[in-house]
C-alpha cells in the first residue's frame, strides 16, 4: 500500500529567479498489486516515482513500504560495486548468510538472469541493456516488498524485454509501481494513474486509464 498526500516538488526555474512546480499536490492511495504510471514526456512520472521511493524530498507526506527496490531509468547509475558478481552479492549481505551461502545465491541469481557469462565483468563495461538486466537481478535478490521500475525495458532487445516483463509480472514477484511508455505493458497492471503537467488526473483500472491516455494523444 502506498499513500501519497499533497506531494509537491519544486525545481529552480530556467531563468534562476524563481521555481517551477514539477509535481503539483499529488494525492493517491495505491493498493493494487501492480500499478502503472503513464503520461507524456516531462509530465512528472519519474518525479512522482522518486518521491514515492524516497529518492527526492517533497512537500506533503508519503507512506510506502520500507523495502523498496528502485530501478532507475538510467541503468548506468545503478551499480554500486565494481563487478557484476559483487554487485549482486551485495544484495545478499546483511542477512546473516555465510560467505558460501552468499556465493551460492549470487551464482543462482546470475544464472536465473542469464548473467553468468558477465559475472567477472566490470559493471561499467556493460551495455545499457546488460546494466538494466543486472539492476533487475540485484534488486530482486534484495527481496524488496515493492519494486519501483522507471522504464525497466527501455534498452532491452525483444527477447530480454519479454524475460524482464515475465519476471516483473511473475506470481511471486514483489509489488510493482511501473513508470512506462509501453502501454501494452501498462495495461497488464491492475491499476494505473495518469500524470499530466505535474498532476495526477486519473486513477483506475489500467485498461481504462490507458484508453483515456491513448485518446488524449490522438
Ligand atoms: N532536478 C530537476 N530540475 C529541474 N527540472 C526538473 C528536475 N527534474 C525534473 N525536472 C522537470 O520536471 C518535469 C518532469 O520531469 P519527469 O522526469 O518527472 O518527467 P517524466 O514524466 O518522467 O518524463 P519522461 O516520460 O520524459 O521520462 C520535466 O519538465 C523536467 O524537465
Amino acid at each position: 500500500m502506498i499513500r501519497v498526500q499533497g506531494a509537491s516538488v519544486f525545481a529552480p526555474s530556467p531563468d534562476g529567479r524563481g521555481s517551477v512546480t514539477i509535481l503539483d499536490d499529488a494525492t493517491c492511495t495505491l493498493a493494487a498489486r501492480r500499478t502503472a504510471v503513464v503520461g507524456e514526456n516531462g509530465s512528472g512520472k519519474s518525479t512522482l516515482a522518486r518521491v514515492i521511493g524516497g529518492l527526492i524530498k517533497s512537500e506533503g507526506s508519503v507512506d510506502a513500504p520500507e523495502r523498496i527496490g528502485f530501478l532507475f531509468s538510467n541503468p548506468g547509475a545503478q551499480p554500486v560495486m565494481p563487478t557484476v558478481q559483487e554487485d549482486v552479492a551485495l544484495s545478499f549481505r546483511g542477512r546473516g548468510l555465510s560467505r558460501a551461502e552468499i556465493r551460492e545465491r549470487t551464482a543462482s541469481a546470475l544464472q536465473e538472469h542469464r548473467l553468468t557469462d558477465l559475472a567477472e565483468h566490470s559493471c561499467h563495461s556493460l551495455s545499457s541493456g546488460q546494466q538494466q538486466r543486472l539492476a533487475l537481478c540485484a534488486i530482486l535478490a534484495g527481496e524488496p516488498e515493492l519494486v519501483i521500475a522507471d522504464e525497466p525495458t527501455s534498452f532491452l532487445d525483444g527477447r530480454h524485454r519479454r524475460i524482464v516483463r515475465d519476471r516483473l509480472f511473475a506470481d511471486n514477484a514483489p509489488d510493482l509501481l511501473l513508470v512506462t511508455h509501453d502501454l501494452e505493458l501498462a495495461s497488464r497492471c491492475d491499476e494505473a494513474i495518469l500524470v499530466e503537467a505535474g498532476r495526477i488526473t486519473m486513477q483506475g483500472p489500467a485498461d481504462a486509464v490507458v484508453a483515456t491516455y491513448e485518446k488524449s494523444l490522438e
